[in-house]
């Protein structure tokens, strides 16, 4: 069996209520694909510090995690993920793209124009689950 990789996103939310998503580089597997900031937690690490630190590299922000999304597996061709989604805020700083080569704002109305990684499917699903909470 494939070794499964535990990988964190964080789902930043604005205060206009959109949601951060970045572009990957074409060099990388799924390039091109939009998905969440973040990535592969390391050997000893606790989910919540990973994605704090994946922000940092990735976006050069802070953020705070305000709660756990989702967690699923995912099987890919050449990876099996176990990926881990949490509702962030971000505080004053202007993310920028160090990692990717683009990052957008966006919200359930839009989001369906970028092509997202297959595994990010259930993330807006419990997106749309929870806008229909409010
Ligand atoms: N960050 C992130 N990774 C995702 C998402 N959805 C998804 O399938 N993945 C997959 O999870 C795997 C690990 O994520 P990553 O490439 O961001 O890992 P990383 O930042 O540690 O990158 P690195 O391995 O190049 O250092 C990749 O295969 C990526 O395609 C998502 O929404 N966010
Ligand atoms: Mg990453």
């Amino acid at each position: 069996m494939k070794r499964v990789i535990s990988v964190v996103a964080a789902i930043i939310e604005n205060e206009n209520g959109e949601w951060l998503i970045a572009k990957r580089p074409q060099h990388k597997t799924r390039g091109g694909y939009w998905e969440f900031p973040g990535g592969k937690i390391e050997a000893g690490e606790e989910a919540q510090t990973a994605l704090k630190r994946e922000i940092s590299e990735e976006l050069g922000i802070r953020i705070s995690i305000i709660a756990k999304l989702t967690n699923q597996l995912h099987h890919y061709p050449d990876i099996s993920i176990e990926l881990s989604s949490y509702l962030c805020k971000a505080g004053s700083e202007a993310p920028h793209p160090h990692e990717h080569t683009a990052i957008e704002w966006v919200n359930l109305n839009n989001i369906q124009r970028y092509q997202l990684s297959a595994a990010d499917n259930g993330i807006i699903e419990a997106l749309k689950e929870r806008a229909k909470q409010y």
